[in-house]
């Protein structure tokens, strides 16, 4: 982060908010939401997907996940159907938020920093919000985060820009002082339409080619993101 952070702590300067996507961006949620969304599948008599497939398929939200995973098992599903097959995903993922969830190596670190020179942090996934809630606490970042919006929380869900507007109001800031750091499309599509500076991790849950989302920067480590920040520049 900003050396003038570093040296005296200070509130000004740039960046003075960091949003952060959740799945594939700070937790590797893919090994619960396979396994969660299997138990649906099957209590359908539907075949297991494999969790490379899952990953594929998380970043829209639980209802976008449900719906592509039967379409992938040859079972389409919408209106009452796929709110039904929903509803049974939201009890089947939430008994297991952080059963065999993993961090992102530098997650704990990078918020631990932020939060201790003021840089405010938020959270911003297409996730429950208090899915993610539970699952920053149990990962002990919550003290960390000053902000969390959930694809339920009320804002349309990224990648429109209403829940990155929506945590900047929270945090009483403008967007032209945060910038966003995300895994896919949805990340930086909603960053670019705030607007807000961006910044995409390599690795995470895109069908998109991290190159091609058009972040401002890519990084290869979410330890990189002080580095990138420093690159970026600070709106006028
Ligand atoms: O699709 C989801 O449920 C959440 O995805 P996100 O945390 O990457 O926004
Ligand atoms: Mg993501």
């Amino acid at each position: 982060m900003s050396t003038r952070f570093a040296q005296n702590g200070a509130r000004c300067g740039w960046p003075q908010a960091v949003l952060f996507d959740l799945d594939g961006t700070l937790i590797d949620s893919v090994p619960d939401l396979a396994a969660a969304v299997n138990e649906v599948l099957a209590a359908e008599g539907r075949e297991p997907l494999p969790r490379e497939d899952v990953r594929a398929m998380v970043g829209h939200g639980v209802r976008k996940l449900v719906e592509r995973a039967f379409a992938a098992r040859r079972m389409p599903l919408d209106g009452e159907a796929l709110d039904r097959m929903t509803g049974r995903m939201m009890t089947a993922y939430g008994n297991r938020l952080t059963a065999d969830t993993t961090l992102l190596p530098g997650a704990e670190a990078l918020l631990a920093a932020y939060a201790r020179v003021g840089v405010k942090i938020g959270v911003v996934t297409n996730k429950p919000e208090a899915f993610a809630r539970e699952i920053l606490d149990h990962f002990g970042l919550g003290p960390s985060v000053d902000v969390v919006v959930g694809g339920d929380s009320g804002p349309a869900r990224k990648p429109a820009p209403d829940m990155l507007r929506h945590a900047m109001e929270e945090i009483g800031l403008g967007a032209d002082r945060a910038v966003m750091v995300g895994d896919s499309a949805a990340d930086i599509d909603a960053a670019r339409a705030v607007p807000m500076a961006s910044i995409a991790v390599r690795g995470g849950y895109t069908t998109v080619p991290v190159d091609e989302l058009g972040a401002d920067i890519v990084i290869d480590k979410l330890g990189g993101v002080p580095q990138a920040i420093e690159r970026l520049k600070e709106p006028a």
